[in-house]
């Protein structure tokens, strides 16, 4: 039986002014449903290339990706994406921005009663339902992170695709909304494919870590498995060898593989 997503021996060539730039080449995944993966590697490997194409944002050049073996080859409800600059209507308050997404998505199948109710429990989800009536920019930058997570939770997406999703925010908020991801992902059982930067962000969310081999041409070098039991907690994680050991194999995998004018 095949994954819930497979991405199979994908590759990617672009076409740019000064010739053709291969970005990926051979990338194989598969994810099965409810798993947290994470995307890890350094800066122009290649993560946001692979995310776009799960997203149906770009098409590959060769391969594919297939979605409850079904082939991805546009954009859709089914895989809703969470970008590292919230990308909220600045003219909506927070209620309508996800009322825009549940309209689309759940128009025909909820009433007009169910879609607030609906509207409303994605927004306490992420505890901003006393900021319902204020616009994107009466609220802070990680307020609207939680919207835009509310707002792609909303739409029951089959894959939840977070490019960097806390990467703008300070780190005292970013492990605020860190915790609230986890223990909503765990809750809701959501299948995510989360890029990032930060390998303690990885270990603690991810039952898989995927890391990149630089590019041009990149793939998947390694695939680590992170056995934590949950509920995981950041602070008694911190003393935990094997949260410890799984940091420390990441951060070995990044310098090993730093690119050649950093490793200097
Ligand atoms: N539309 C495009 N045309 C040409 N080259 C592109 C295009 N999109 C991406 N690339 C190149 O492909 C490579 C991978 O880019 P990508 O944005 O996926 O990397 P990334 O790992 O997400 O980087 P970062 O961590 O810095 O966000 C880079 O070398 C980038 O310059």
């Amino acid at each position: 039986m095949n994954a819930y997503l497979s991405i199979d021996d994908v590759g990617i060539t672009f076409q740019t002014e000064k010739g053709s730039f291969r970005a990926l080449d051979h990338v194989n995944l598969k994810v099965e449903k409810g798993e947290f993966i994470s995307i890890i590697g350094h800066s122009g490997c290649g993560k946001s290339t692979i995310l776009n194409i799960v997203a149906g944002l770009l098409q590959a050049t060769e391969g594919g990706v297939l979605l409850e073996n079904r082939e991805v080859d546009s954009p859709g409800p089914d895989r809703a994406v969470v970008f590292q600059n919230h990308s909220l209507l600045p003219w909506l308050s927070v209620y309508d921005n996800i009322k825009l997404a549940v309209d689309k998505v759940h128009g025909k199948t909820k009433s007009k009663e169910e879609r607030h109710a609906w509207i409303m429990h994605n927004l306490q989800l992420v505890r901003m339902d006393h900021a319902k009536d204020k616009t994107p920019n009466e609220i802070s930058g990680g307020m609207k992170q939680r919207v835009g997570i509310a707002r792609a939770l909303a739409m029951e997406p089959k894959v939840l695709l977070l490019d960097e999703p806390f990467g703008a925010l300070d780190a005292l908020t970013r492990a605020h909304l860190q915790d609230s991801l986890l223990e909503i992902q765990r809750r809701l059982g959501n299948t995510v494919m989360m890029i990032t930067h930060d390998v303690d962000e990885a270990v603690l969310l991810s039952d898989r870590i995927v890391m990149m081999s630089n590019g041009p041409a990149a793939s998947i070098a390694q695939i680590l498995k992170v056995d934590l039991p949950h509920p995981r907690r950041r602070v008694e994680l911190a003393d935990d060898a094997q949260y410890n050991h799984y940091r420390a194999e990441v951060l070995r995998f990044l310098h090993g593989h730093a690119p050649a004018s950093a490793a200097a």
